[in-house]
């Protein structure tokens, strides 16, 4: 089977509020799939359906085969969650956490304990394991809530903002983890607001505004879809009049910030020899000269309503 998430015209409501309206999508076995959107986009609310923590108004989620309202058990076993919030009992320490994560799922006491002890090796707590969560930090807390979800070897694994205000040691052990378990075979589902981590990490993304999925594709391919328009910036030694820019074969749109000036256009080669031309005809020096690539967050803005091209 190679789909490992199936989900089909998802809606929920709260009150008058529709926080997820009617989204289908599908998550492959064995990829990243990154999961974004911007705040109350409904992130939140459909991982939470996607895990059976709150019930479904409309459509259906199917996980591994299993509908999550039908046969929650059969699901849930296959998977781990890291989700927003810790759900980590903070006067426990961190190995009574881990032990009573094994206990929920019947591990048997010498897998939970050897499971428990490589886990907190790679995350780097095995110094800590005897002391209260209370006393973690962010990052220690985020990482310890990752081994418990993971105890159980799970062949899906759903994070919701795993790296969110985690300092760049926690963030790398928890990104390194994530790839090498992924290259052990483990399924994916990453929500963040990361752009730079979803490009670096997922193999699709799923973009979610307003309660409905506006797109999905693999980054590279969002970023060219959306993104057809290249942007020049150019500046010269001095100032030179809207319309001559506008009007210079390549050109689709010119707008100016302090003395650079931002070019859109479909043709960044046929701009740069008009800005060429433009400066010899004209007897002005540019000063700089950029090309720049379609980026991620470009293509997340414009996507969720935040930018007009
Ligand atoms: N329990 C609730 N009761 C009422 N409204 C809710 C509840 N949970 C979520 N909402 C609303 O549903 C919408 C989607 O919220 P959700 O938390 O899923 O968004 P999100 O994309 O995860 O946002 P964020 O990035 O800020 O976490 C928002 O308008 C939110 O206010």
């Amino acid at each position: 089977m190679p789909n490992v998430i199936e989900v089909e015209s998802l809606i929920k409501t709260f009150g008058a509020i529709t926080a997820v309206d009617g989204i289908s999508f599908e998550v492959r076995r064995g990829e990243i799939f990154g999961f974004l959107g911007p705040n109350g986009a409904g992130k939140t609310t459909t991982t939470r359906m996607l895990t059976g923590v709150v019930p479904i108004d409309g459509g259906s989620v199917r996980i591994f085969g299993h509908d999550i309202q039908k046969e929650p058990v059969l699901a849930k076993q296959r998977f781990g969650v890291v989700p927003e919030t810790s759900n980590a009992y903070v006067d426990l320490t961190a190995w009574q956490n881990l032990m009573l994560v094994g206990d929920l799922y019947g591990l048997g006491r010498p897998r939970a304990e050897r499971r428990s002890s490589d886990l907190l090796e790679t995350l780097g707590l095995s110094g800590r394991r005897d002391q209260k969560v209370k006393g973690y930090s962010k990052g220690m807390k985020q990482r310890l809530i990752l081994a418990m979800a993971l105890l159980h070897e799970p062949e899906l694994l759903f994070l919701d903002e795993p790296t969110s205000g985690l300092d760049v040691q926690s963030t790398q052990m928890i990104l390194g983890l994530l790839r090498d378990l992924n290259a052990d075979g483990t399924t994916i589902f990453l929500t963040t607001h990361n752009m730079e981590e979803a490009n670096r990490l997922c193999d699709r993304i799923g973009i979610i505004r307003s309660g409905k999925m506006v797109a999905i594709d693999a980054p590279e391919r969002l970023k060219t879809a959306i993104d057809r328009e290249h942007q020049v910036e150019v500046s010269f030694d001095r100032p030179v009049p809207a319309e001559a820019i506008a009007g210079l074969d390549g050109v689709a749109g010119a707008s100016r910030t302090g003395d650079v000036w931002q070019i859109t256009t479909g043709n960044p080669d046929l701009t740069i020899r008009s800005l060429v031309a433009f400066s010899g005809d004209r007897g002005v020096t540019i000063l700089t000269l950029n090309t720049l690539a379609p980026s991620l967050d470009r293509a997340f803005l414009r996507l969720t309503g935040e930018e007009r091209p």
